[in-house]
């Protein structure tokens, strides 16, 4: 055989071979990037007898394709295996839509030593959460400019395992400078995050009344929302004296330097600069959004006044302060040290009747890690101790067990956590199950039982956190980022394939 007559035999056996397979893999591939998903399939349907939609919980077939949820069919049986359709039977476990944490620090670029955006996002990914917002401070530059903000979005791509949007940070640099902050928010900021007391960070500095209602004027143009850290430093007699170590190590002497009425102050203001926010309003458009309320005495019942009033506010709580108590804080255990302080166990349980009542709008993380020698767990000093509680992977079956025991249903859980988290970032086709959103979806089982320890993977940077030991009650099955499983039972995605939400 000639060299010609060789190679035309060859092309046609490879012609042969393709036609063969084409179908197959066209079927199983196309439009899947190489590595996003452990599953091969880009059209497939997700059964189980409880799948969690806005109509409730019932057994359903929900059809994936491309991404999308195409369509919801209620039946008590698994939809039939065929050739071009794909189906899992999850049998008893929840479908319900991925969380969404409207409150995460990840500290990339520049504090990668405290947590990162692969880390963070596969904890989230195990942790069944699709969607992070990440917060404007703890990186290296802080989100504070446009340039800062493009270069958080560089940092990100290619290196997230879940959906990740990014809001800017409002600080006495910017407030006033209306050309920076728009060009913070139409490089794609979902909103605005500030302090009302120093941050630790250097260069993020606090804001007062008049910086924040500046900002909400802009704000109001875009309709996206200013979140702040609402603790205002009162006068305390503690700073005339000297405190010393054996008193600093006590979690009673943290709990007193900042006090219920720090909180209660900034919240007064916050509602105050709110009056214009309503339906023309000078500021109408614009939304205040308190972050991590502790204080569930006077502060809450300030938030249910003013909303009843009519001012665009919203509030969120943290697991943190739903589970532990001052009480039970050990002297020198800085794991436990954030900001505003986890106070005693009737505020604890004011925060869960408020949260079942809904008075507070939603659930987000503040998993807000550092480097372990920074939280000083040898000396235990709670004053020089960095403040952040690391936690991301653990929010659904820490707030699932406890929820229980409190009375909380699956689909309280579900508003709290995915739909309303992902209205305040303005993803609408984000948080909940219906046709023709993100196919962002966790699978897990609420009954069976885990325990926060050595045989339990967690991804954070570090492993250090005070939810040690804690036996409970979810586990993820697997976690689908737009039709990607980017997580099941112990395994991620081998490429990640999250993308950076840019607000448009
Ligand atoms: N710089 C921080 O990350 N601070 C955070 N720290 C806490 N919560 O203790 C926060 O959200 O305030
Ligand atoms: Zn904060
Ligand atoms: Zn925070």
């Amino acid at each position: 055989m000639n060299s010609s007559l060789l190679l035309g035999v060859a092309i046609a056996i490879a012609i042969g071979c393709a036609s063969i397979l084409l179908p197959y893999f066209s079927d199983r591939n196309q439009g899947l990037n190489e590595g996003c998903s452990l599953l091969p399939h880009r059209h497939f349907w997700l059964y189980s007898k409880r799948v969690l939609t806005p109509g409730g919980i019932m057994p359903a077939a929900v059809e994936i394709n491309g991404g999308h949820i195409v369509s919801i069919v209620h039946q008590n049986k698994a939809p039939k295996q065929t050739k071009g359709a794909h189906v899992i039977d999850y049998g008893n476990a929840v479908i319900m839509p991925g969380l969404v944490d409207v409150h995460v620090h990840l500290n990339e670029p520049g504090r990668v030593e405290w947590e990162g955006f692969v880390t963070g996002t596969k904890a989230a990914a195990a942790g069944g959460f699709t969607t992070l917002i990440d917060m404007p401070l703890n990186s290296v530059p802080t989100t504070t400019s446009k340039e800062a903000f493009d270069m958080k979005v560089d940092a990100a791509k290619g290196r997230l395992f879940v959906d990740v949007g990014f809001w800017g940070g409002l600080v006495p640099e910017n407030a006033f400078n209306n050309t920076a902050i728009d060009e913070l928010l139409q490089a794609g900021a979902l909103g605005l995050k500030s302090f009302m007391c120093p941050s630790g960070i250097n260069d993020f500095g606090q804001t007062n009344a008049s910086h924040i209602k500046e900002a909400l004027r802009i704000l109001a143009k875009y309709q996206r929302p200013l979140l702040v850290h609402a603790e205002i430093p009162q006068p305390s007699e503690d700073e005339k004296t000297k405190i010393d170590i054996s008193e600093r190590r006590m979690y009673s002497t943290y709990l007193r330097t900042r006090p219920p009425s720090w909180e209660e102050e900034a919240i007064k203001i916050l509602i105050a600069v709110s009056k214009d926010t309503h339906f023309d309003g000078s500021k109408d458009g614009a939304h205040i959004h308190i972050a991590h309320l502790s204080d569930s005495s006077v502060s809450l019942d300030l938030i249910k006044e003013a909303k009843e009033s009519g001012a665009r506010l919203s509030v969120e709580t943290c697991p943190h302060y739903l589970v532990f108590s001052a009480e039970e804080i050990s002297d020198g255990d800085t794991r436990f040290k954030c900001a505003p302080p986890i106070r005693d166990v009737l505020n604890r349980e004011r925060l869960w009747k408020a949260l079942k009542d809904g008075h507070i709008d939603m659930l987000s993380s503040d998993h807000s890690p550092s480097s372990p020698e920074l939280k000083l767990l040898e000396v235990g000093d709670f004053l020089r101790a960095w403040g952040g509680i690391s936690s991301l992977q653990f929010g659904l079956p820490v707030t699932w067990s406890y929820g229980q025991q409190h009375g909380l249903q699956l689909d309280q859980l579900s508003e709290l956590w995915s739909q309303r988290p992902a209205k305040l970032a303005g993803q609408h086709k984000k948080g909940t199950i219906v046709t023709g959103n993100d196919a962002d979806i966790v699978v897990w089982d609420p009954e069976n039982d885990i325990q926060i320890g050595e045989n339990y993977t967690i991804y954070h940077k570090h492993p250090i956190t005070p939810y040690t030991g804690k036996h409970l009650f979810g586990s993820v099955i697997a976690t689908f980022v737009r039709g990607n499983m980017v997580y099941e039972n112990g395994s991620h995605a081998s490429t990640a394939c999250g993308v950076p939400i840019l607000a448009v």
